[in-house]
């Protein structure tokens, strides 16, 4: 009895001895023997991703504040996982992000939009050039301009809607106008049919709430990644029942780019207007890359890299303009100068975006707008697996490191823009040789081979609306501080403090 008792006890404590001995020695060599023990950083980062795991689910989105202040300890360059460091060095940023690097993304780090097979999320550089240039067509300058048009159209829309709202004298949330106006040119033009969300009664507020849920969702999904294929496979009877209306039109819309992937991917009569038509249409890929699973996951992370970033940039410029009085008189009075100048005979020249692209203040205010948003604030990874050490400067790491930058490390670096907090667009209306300078370190969308695909959509919505919005209305902030709209949360987008209402205002 008492051996059989002593046998029956020991299997788990000889297991319980093997796993702690085996983490042990993990742990160990983490610390003293991994390539990467001689980087400086906090042991607990050395040893697991639960460093990173607790700052980012536990805390929600805290972790590149953490990375913020260890920087502030150990210098440009800090372990910050067992296999990863991130560098702050807005010099290493243009270095590193070339065009002519050979870099994959982070497959563990872009788990959390749970499509590695699309442009966004695929990994490897090779297979990544082929899927970007399946549709990198729609996104050339040729081709934006010819959505100036429905981009125009979207505008004035909003602002027929503004107006209304105006002679009400209701106060107007502009995070979710804005957010409205951002989808619904991403879907029009990816999509054979778009949401429509401009003509949704108050700005599908609750579905634009329902952006945070979701990507913190996602970015627990990076360290369990079973999550959102089992939020995906949800019952729609269950959301139904358990979920806000922001959270059944999230769910429908996500059932809708699934069948709208399926109708561009089975088309029996091919069009060729919309992103995924193109890709259906394109050489630049083979068949097995034209499933409807593949387009789904295409569409979704068009969307969703399209709408949140525009509209935060939307929101930041038009909250800093209306908080800076000084700002807002000089945008307003290059507006009026110009849409007083009859250009190539249009009724309304702010309408024309060759006109007002080169408008130097407004240039300026959407530059500095940009440089203080940080639509994407999450760290960008990459990995060099070629066979031989990422050699630059004093960052000697051997083939296989995970190397991560910050976008906001380079627009709040005190020596290339004083005063970086401060939004000062006359810090952009400088001389040849300092715009260079600023620019070089300038990099809202990204730089190099991943950079972002939609600039060029991205700027003519952000030039056509912040010109035609501040021509036709004057307004004051409505209960809305700078707090509301500033990065409270990093969940790879930017999010306020829970409580924060967005940014709204009342229309003049
Ligand atoms: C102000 C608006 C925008 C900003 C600031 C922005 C910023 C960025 C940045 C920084 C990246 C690189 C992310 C990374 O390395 O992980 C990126 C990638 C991307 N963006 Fe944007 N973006 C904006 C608008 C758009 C729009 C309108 C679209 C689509 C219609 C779009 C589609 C994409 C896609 C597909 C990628 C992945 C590109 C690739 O890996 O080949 N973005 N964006």
């Amino acid at each position: 009895m008492g051996f059989k008792l002593f046998a029956y006890l020991t299997v788990p404590i000889l297991l319980a001895l093997v796993s702690v001995a085996g983490i042990a020695s993990v742990a160990l060599y983490r610390l003293y023997f991994h390539p990467l023990s001689q980087v400086p950083g906090p042991k607990l980062a050395a040893i697991s991703r639960l460093y990173d795991f607790y700052y980012d689910c536990i805390l929600g989105g805290k972790f590149v504040f953490k990375i913020e202040e260890l920087h502030k300890i150990y210098g440009p360059i800090v372990r910050i996982g067992p296999n990863e460091v991130h560098i702050n060095d807005p010099d290493f940023f243009d270095e590193f992000y070339n065009v002519t690097s050979r870099l994959d993304k982070d497959p563990w780090y872009y788990a959390f939009v749970a499509s590695q097979d699309a442009g966004f999320g695929t990994a490897n550089v090779d297979l990544h050039r082929a899927r970007r240039k399946a549709m990198s067509r729609f996104f050339a300058n040729s081709a934006i301009s010819s959505l100036e048009s429905s981009s125009r159209e979207k505008v004035a829309k909003l602002c027929r809607r503004l107006e209304g709202m105006r002679k009400e004298g209701k106060p107007v949330n502009l995070s979710n106008a804005f957010r409205c106006l951002a989808a619904d040119s991403v879907t029009d033009y990816c999509m054979p049919r778009g949401f429509n969300l401009l003509d949704s009664i108050d700005f599908a507020d609750d579905y634009n709430r329902q952006a945070r849920t979701i990507s913190y969702i996602a970015v627990w999904h990076r360290h369990i990644p079973i999550i959102i294929p089992l939020f995906m496979r949800m019952p729609k009877w269950f959301v139904e029942m358990t979920s806000t209306e922001g959270g059944k039109m999230a769910f429908d819309f996500q059932a809708d780019l699934a069948r709208q992937a399926a109708e561009a991917a089975h088309a029996e009569k091919r069009s060729d207007k919309s992103v995924l038509d193109g890709i259906v249409n394109s050489d630049a890929i083979p068949e097995s890359d034209k499933t409807v699973d593949r387009l789904t996951q295409e569409a979704r992370t068009l969307v969703g890299a399209g709408s949140e970033t525009t509209g935060i940039a939307l929101e930041t410029i038009t909250f800093h303009v209306l908080a800076n009085p000084e700002v807002r008189r000089r945008l307003k009075q290059e507006l009026a100068e110009t849409a007083s100048k009859a250009t190539k005979g249009l009724e309304n020249p702010l309408a024309d975006y060759a006109t007002i692209r080169h408008l130097p203040y407004l240039t300026a205010v959407i530059n500095e707008g940009l440089r203080l948003s940080n639509s994407v604030s999450g760290r960008l990874a990459r990995v060099d697996r070629r066979n031989k050490d990422t050699e630059s400067k004093s960052y000697v790491l051997p083939p296989g490191t995970v190397i991560s930058m910050a976008i906001r490390a380079n627009h709040t670096a005190e020596t290339i823009y004083p005063d970086p907090l401060a939004f000062k667009p006359e810090r952009w209306l400088v001389g040849p040789d300092e715009l260079k300078r600023l620019e070089k370190y300038f990099v809202p969308f990204g730089r190099g081979g991943r950079s972002c695909i939609g600039k060029e959509l991205a700027l003519m919505n952000l030039y056509l609306t912040v010109a035609n919005v501040f021509h036709a209305f004057d307004a004051d902030l409505y209960h809305t501080a700078r707090r509301d709209l500033e990065i409270e949360h990093d969940f790879f987008s930017p999010f306020p403090p829970l409580e924060s209402k967005g940014l709204r205002v009342m229309l003049k």
